[in-house]
């Protein structure tokens, strides 16, 4: 069972309230003057990754509290719920255990009297025996051919997992070509197919459902694509594999189950990456690389259950996390990873952060009347700093962001990665330290202004700072230390959900579109004009009738 506790009513949270009004008046480049010690105390190294969390609107006090507030909270009671198996996805009955997937101890892991980790590893040997036949070119298409194409076609947590690792282990990666297709926009699927060859190509269907509108309508155009390519029924088989939780569903279609790659629904979809979901990011780096993404996540993994509060990542994000959304009232987060192989992993996050704690219900079944999950969204430095990095240093709202960046290249040419790099320390001091009005005159004094112009300019050009910031430097990034950083933010996120006292697993908010865009499909299909409708949405339909 998950507590149930308000955390707006424990003593910590009333604290924190009193212990914000000192905080909102201090800045962060006092805390630091007056604190020698701050980087050291507000920074964890973790194996290859080194986490500062000192530069943020946080003092001894702050943390303090905070701490005392997960605990009031049960936080350490509740990963253990979920590390044991316990049903804490309640509202559909299922236990959270993409843990167990990269169980790399191999500790038993029981749901409903069974061992998880015997089905675990078996469905990891399948990914094993089939990828290296793949890989190797021992698999043979249709005609003979090895396959030279991979086409993962998934939506939601089943596909922006294995693009985001994959794009970010490409220098990991072997001769298959990956491919991704996703949206039910027929151009996805047909740019995709136009450079392929069905001889030599493999399609992963990937749907823990197998009935996602999306993915099933991609997967359909892409079986008719090989027949009319020249493939016959009985060699779909050679050319199709299903990655699924729906075994009749996946038969149903006509994918031989023996190319089925199971998984199970105490996997939730945004989690699914480290389940048969993977399988194109084994295709994609090789099985062996896999397993360290898996041991990466693991040891993660072990830290957060195990480590105590002070010195534990996910825990300490989690709470900083909380202590800008509910007192800073800040809406949305940043995440801003300075490695271009990096580029989808706000992406990612979006997903996993926004599903899980998109939430206004507690688990009592009541409105909160507290806000719950931030806006996440970011792209690659330095392509942000010319973009929107304008807002973050000078706009009204507070972002809080999180700075991502490998000390090793895997790409070292000339320059670029110490300019890389200096940019990253430079945004995260700059957001920090600002520039006061006294810097921005001289600075205007020495460039040979006039005092009239000086004093025009000057509003302008002021940094107000205090602007806070995560650091997360990684040694670099191997399937191992992005493993360990995608299972910190999966556990801050599960901190914050038991805080905000709601159920991360669930997402019955997607659900209401679906349902309405199954009742205007067969709508389209006719020439009628429509009524049935809000006028705004009629108009629409009939409009779009009428272009088509
Ligand atoms: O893997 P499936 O069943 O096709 O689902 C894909 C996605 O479908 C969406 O509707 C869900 O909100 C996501 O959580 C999920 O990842």
């Amino acid at each position: 069972m998950l507590p149930n506790i308000d955390f707006t009513s424990t003593q910590a949270y009333k604290y924190l309230a009193d212990h914000f009004i000192d905080i909102i008046s201090k800045n962060l480049k006092d805390l630091f003057k007056a604190d020698s010690e701050r980087f050291n105390k507000f920074s964890i190294q973790f194996n290859d990754i080194l986490v500062d969390y000192s530069k943020n609107r946080i003092d001894d006090e702050t943390v303090a509290l905070l701490i005392q507030l997960a605990k009031e909270c049960k936080v350490k009671e509740a990963a253990e719920a979920m590390f044991s198996g316990e049903k804490i996805n309640a509202t559909e009955g299922r236990p959270v255990l993409h843990i167990a997937l990269r169980n790399r101890s191999n500790k038993p892991i029981y749901v409903d009297g069974k061992d998880v980790m015997e089905d675990v590893n078996r469905v990891l040997q399948q990914m094993k025996t089939f990828s290296g036949a793949i890989i190797s070119g021992e698999w043979k298409g249709f005609t003979g051919k090895a396959i030279t194409d991979v086409v993962n076609i998934g939506i939601g947590g089943s596909d922006l997992g294995p693009v985001m690792v994959t794009e970010a282990l490409r220098p990991y990666k072997n001769h298959l070509n990956m491919h991704f297709v996703s949206n039910v926009d027929g151009t996805h699927i047909a740019e995709a197919l136009k450079t392929l060859n069905p001889e030599t190509t493999l399609f992963l269907i990937a749907s823990k459902t197998f009935t996602t509108q999306e993915t099933m309508a991609n997967a359909h155009s892409a079986r008719d694509w090989f027949i009319a390519g020249g493939g016959k029924d009985g060699d779909v088989a050679k050319h199709f594999a299903a990655l699924s939780t729906n075994a009749k569903a996946v038969e149903a279609f006509g994918i031989d189950t023996k190319n089925m790659f199971e998984f199970w629904d105490w996997v939730g979809g945004r989690y699914s990456l480290w389940s048969a979901i993977g399988l194109s990011i084994v295709l994609s780096i090789g099985y062996e690389n896999f397993v360290e993404l898996l041991t990466g996540a693991h040891q993660v993994d072990q830290h957060f259950l195990n480590t105590e509060f002070e010195e534990n990542i996910p825990v300490i994000l989690g709470l900083i996390g909380i202590w800008y959304n509910n007192f800073f009232e800040s809406e949305t987060n940043a995440i801003l990873p300075y490695d271009q192989y990096m580029h989808r992993f706000a992406a990612y996050f979006q997903q996993g952060d926004m599903e899980s704690n998109g939430k206004h219900v507690d688990r009592n079944g009541n409105s909160v009347d507290y806000s719950t999950g931030p806006i996440i969204w970011g792209e690659p430095g330095t392509n942000g700093q010319h973009a929107f990095y304008q807002l973050i240093h000078q706009g009204t709202k507070l972002i809080p962001c999180d700075f991502i960046a490998p000390a090793q290249t895997h790409n070292p040419l000339g320059e670029h990665h110490q300019m890389l790099l200096s940019n990253f320390f430079a945004q995260t001091e700059a957001l920090m330290n600002g520039k006061t009005r006294e810097e921005v005159v001289a600075e205007l004094k020495a460039s040979g202004k006039s005092d009239a112009e000086i004093e025009k300019l000057a509003p302008f050009k002021e940094f107000d700072g205090n602007r806070p910031t995560n650091s997360f430097l990684v040694k670099k990034i191997t399937p191992r230390t992005l493993g360990s950083l995608i299972a910190m933010y999966e556990h801050k996120i599960f901190v914050q959900g038991i805080i905000w006292n709601i159920y991360s697993f669930d997402q019955w908010g997607v659900e209401l579109g679906k349902q309405l865009a199954g009742k205007i499909l067969p709508e389209l299909r006719t020439g009628d004009e429509i009524s049935s409708h809000d006028s705004s949405t009629n108009g629409l339909i009939n409009q779009y009738k009428n272009w088509r």
